[in-house]
């Protein structure tokens, strides 16, 4: 029999459309996988069985009265907690909204539940979106499949952990300065930062509303174009929605696995994104990949974004800016938790910021308070609005990279995933972690995080990350699948069909060793 956790989203779907398998059994199969072994990953914050069921027979009922359904109907999926869901807690790992059940969908969980998907729980994450490793959650870190004793990544460790321990064949993520390609990067999966507006963002809860995209994490890239296509289009609920008619990513996807994809595609190679400061077997991996790229007839030239060295330091005033201002929201009235101050009067202030106090965590606490000294009067200009000016340099940088060439390339992060605790005392160390992804938030083009084998140090995941110019998100997916073809052929088999690491019994007796 097969194991049904073990197939990709599209080959599930073959099953469940020609009736092989029904929904409820692949949902069973998938709860059944997340009770033996959610206890040591923790991806999950929630699990909605009872519900995830329900769902699944009414995807089957509705087979059996011979509807006609989307490609992913019956499919299950993991939600990121940052994601408003009518029927589940939504937390976005933070104390002070413990147990909020917000009163609507985010648009893109209703995208999800009418295309037919199966929402299996809430995927952990780093309190409001803050973090690269999950440890700043408020419910406890998650743990990455391949390592348990190592992060993976942030903040939406939870939905990547979710699908490399084949929890879900599918997740939600959001990605912010690299929330859902850096966690994919470290578990071996497939992660994707859609173009800026590309993806309603209508009930996710808002880190830094510039820079927040919601996008698909899968461990194919055509299992992410399948659900990409479920979740673009224009949402007159979010302003910053584009009007765009969007072509289809599958499509796109599957044109990347016919012969010759690659020959005489352009690549730019990234100067600033590869260099000292990375590990040996990172960018080891990112070589080999460039020269498996030349040989299918790709043309690669390096390419200098000189502004790239100020984007952390940008992004690091922009985003702690929009946050203080976002988090602001919080304030014991609206949502979640109240906490009354242990003496005194009772008033408003008084409350408020004795919730504030107990429900923030230190990172979110860290950036307000920096984001509110950007914005003070006095140093507005200094901080903000010269954030601001590195951010149009980068996109300078990347309009001028993009008339050379299609796509540029990096590794997704410069290292794979390091240990509990070794960052943590060190908010710059776990800054520096985002280097790579961030430029692609701050210029609002897309990217996309696959996986090109394991570091040879270490054993672990290292992706390769792929940018396109704002929306040309298809392209993303034409050559990604082209590479990951080539990686598989190279290989002999995928990168996650090596997990035996992975499987219930014998998925923590890791083993390492080179792909
Ligand atoms: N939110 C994100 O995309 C993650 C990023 N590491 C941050 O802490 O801001």
């Amino acid at each position: 029999m097969t194991d049904l956790t073990r197939l990709s989203a599209a080959d599930l779907s073959i099953l469940l459309t020609s009736g092989a398998v029904s929904s409820v059994e692949a949902t069973q199969a998938h709860l059944d996988h997340i009770a033996a072994v959610d206890t040591d990953v923790h991806a999950f914050l929630h699990v909605a069985g009872a519900s995830a069921l329900a769902a699944a027979a009414a995807v089957d009922a509705q087979r059996a009265a011979g509807a006609v359904l989307g490609p992913l109907a019956g499919v299950p999926i993991a939600i990121k907690d940052v994601l408003a869901t009518r029927d589940m807690p939504s937390t976005a790992g933070s104390k002070i909204l413990e147990g909020w059940i917000p009163p609507y969908d985010a648009t893109v969980v209703r995208l999800v539940r009418e295309a037919g998907l199966i929402p299996l729980g809430k995927t952990n994450m780093d309190e409001f979106a803050m973090g690269s490793s999950t440890e700043f959650s408020a419910y406890g870190p998650t743990h990455n499949p391949w390592d348990l004793d190592r992060i993976p990544g942030g903040s939406g460790g939870g939905s990547a952990a979710a699908v490399s321990a084949f929890e879900a064949p599918l997740a939600l993520g959001s990605d912010t300065g690299g929330s859902i390609r850096q966690p994919a990067a470290v578990t071996g999966s497939v992660g994707v930062k859609p173009t800026y507006g590309g993806v309603s963002r209508y009930g996710a809860i808002a880190l830094a509303s510039s820079l927040d995209q919601v996008g698909p994490v899968s461990r194919t890239v055509y299992d992410a174009a399948l659900l990409h296509d479920v979740l673009s289009g224009h949402d007159p609920l979010d302003s910053t929605s584009l009007t765009d008619r969007w072509p289809s990513m599958a499509a796109a996807a599957i044109a990347g696995r016919v012969d010759g994809a690659l020959t005489g595609v352009r690549i730019g190679v990234v100067k600033e994104l590869s260099g000292p400061g990375f590990q040996p077997g990172v960018l080891q991996r990112f070589n080999e990949t460039l020269a498996m790229l030349v040989a299918a007839g790709a043309e690669i030239e390096e390419v200098s974004a000189p502004s790239f060295e100020y984007a952390v330091a940008a992004y690091y005033l922009i985003l702690p800016a929009e946050a203080s201002s976002n988090l602001a929201r919080f304030d014991s009235v609206r949502f979640g938790i109240r906490v009354d101050p242990e003496e005194g009067p009772l008033t408003s202030e008084r409350v408020m910021a004795a919730t504030r106090d107990a429900g923030f965590g230190p990172e979110v606490k860290r950036r307000i308070i920096l984001g509110t000294y950007a914005l003070s009067a006095g140093y507005y200009d200094a901080y903000y609005g010269s954030a601001q000016k590195v951010r149009t340099l980068i996109q300078r940088d990347f309009d001028a990279a993009f008339e050379k060439v299609d796509v540029l390339l990096s590794p997704s992060a410069p290292t794979t995933a390091f240990k509990f605790g070794e960052k943590m005392d060190d908010p710059m160390a776990m800054y520096l972690n985002d280097v790579t992804t961030i430029p692609a938030n701050l210029a609002g083009i897309p990217g996309m995080s696959l996986p090109m084998g394991l570091a040879p140090e270490d054993g672990l995941p290292v992706g390769l990350q792929v940018m396109a110019p704002a929306k040309q998100d298809a392209r993303l997916y034409t050559f990604g699948a082209a590479v990951e073809q080539l990686l598989e052929a190279h290989w002999g088999h995928t990168l996650l069909s090596l997990a035996p690491k992975l499987a219930p019994t014998e998925m923590f007796a890791s083993e390492g060793g080179a792909v």
